[in-house]
């Protein structure tokens, strides 16, 4: 696991992260978001010891980076895909790296076959499309089987099919018990990829909660229901004191009511339904949501975090953001 205890870090006055205290467990694939800027790069190069913390510390396995008696047998990591000698071949890459890490050359092999790049494996990096340096970046982080992995931002540049493979390989290193860390602007490929979340802004933690405690916690759930009959379906709806809001297409839309209840209630009345659908927000709107105060850069053409319905109580496991809860997130981007 890796385990962050009041992590903070310094560049003169500006603070990149501050006080970030969490704990990525084994076993789950676990997503790191936040706004530009917020402070995941910095938080990734202190966990690998390539930035010294102003304070705090972080620990692989128990241990400081420094105490691991071979790193990158105990941790793997993707930071920067183009940090390759582009006039080495793939091959040469990964076997440098292996022999001066005491990791033996038949892994080499291994690792070029996992991330697909055994057909050019002789061939010059220099030439090598964004995808391929990506994948020889993953190759180089699986290089020594470690129980903990690194990835930053790991679908840049791939295809949708990379992509894909991307997201088995990250639950499958995840289902044999090891711990992926991984962060990614791509909020609809991180709500199929992670179990839990942690988010950050500027540099401070926002949330340490699972995927769907996130979405739940940070978005307006409702039912929409379509009937032809849509004044029966309202007097049916208002004699049960249930509120229902008028929406596009004739439809009507119901908070804090169990799909199941108004269907069961339509049925006894010999309502026609042609819709009966729980709608929850994207993992996207609930991060836009939670982190609209914590963005560093603001474009002045939109409404970031823009969602209907009431601000929601902090759910278990967020922490407050920054200037109270969801406080004035309506506001931003005017
Ligand atoms: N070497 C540095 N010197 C000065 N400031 C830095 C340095 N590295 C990062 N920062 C600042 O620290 C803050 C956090 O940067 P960081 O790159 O960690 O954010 P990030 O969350 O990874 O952003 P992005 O999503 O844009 O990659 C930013 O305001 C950045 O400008």
């Amino acid at each position: 696991m890796i385990e962050l205890d009041g992590l903070t870090k310094h560049y003169g006055d500006k603070v990149a992260v501050d006080h970030l205290t969490f704990t990525v467990r084994p076993g789950i694939v676990t997503g790191f978001l936040g706004p530009n800027g917020a402070g995941k790069s910095t938080t990734m190069r202190m966990m690998l010891d390539l930035d010294n913390p102003t304070s705090g510390s972080v620990r692989i396995d128990g241990e400081h980076y420094r105490r691991l008696t071979d790193p990158l047998r105990s941790i793997g990591a993707l930071l920067d895909a183009k940090a390759v000698h582009g006039g080495r071949s793939a091959y040469h890459h990964l076997l440098c790296l292996a022999q001066s890490n005491g990791i033996p050359r038949r892994r080499v092999g291994e690792v070029l076959d996992t991330v697909g790049l055994t057909s050019v494996a002789r061939k010059r990096s220099k030439g090598f499309s964004l995808g391929m340096g990506q994948r020889l970046g993953i190759a180089v982080a699986l290089l020594g089987d470690p129980r903990v992995l690194l990835f930053d931002e790991p679908v840049n540049g791939l295809d949708p099919e990379g992509i894909h493979w991307i997201r088995n390989l990250m639950k499958n290193l995840a289902a044999q018990g090891r711990t992926v860390f991984v962060s990614s602007h791509l909020m609809s490929e991180m709500a199929l990829t992670a179990d839990h979340l942690v988010v950050i802004g500027r540099g401070r933690l926002l949330a340490d909660t699972s995927m769907a405690e996130f979405i739940r916690g940070n978005s307006r759930a409702f039912v929409r229901l379509r009937s032809p009959e849509p004044e029966r379906l309202r007097e049916v709806l208002h004699a049960e004191r249930i509120v229902a809001v008028e929406a596009a297409g004739g439809a009507l839309e119901v908070d804090g009511e169990p799909s199941e209840r108004l269907g069961e209630l339509a049925a006894r009345h010999g309502l026609v339904l042609h819709e009966l659908s729980p709608q929850q927000a994207s993992l996207e709107e609930a991060f836009m949501r939670l982190t609209a105060e914590s963005v560093e850069y603001h474009a002045h053409d939109g409404e970031p975090g823009r969602a209907e319905g009431p601000v929601p109580s902090a759910p278990p496991g967020v922490a407050a953001a920054p200037g109270g809860w969801g406080s004035d997130w309506r506001k931003k981007g005017s």
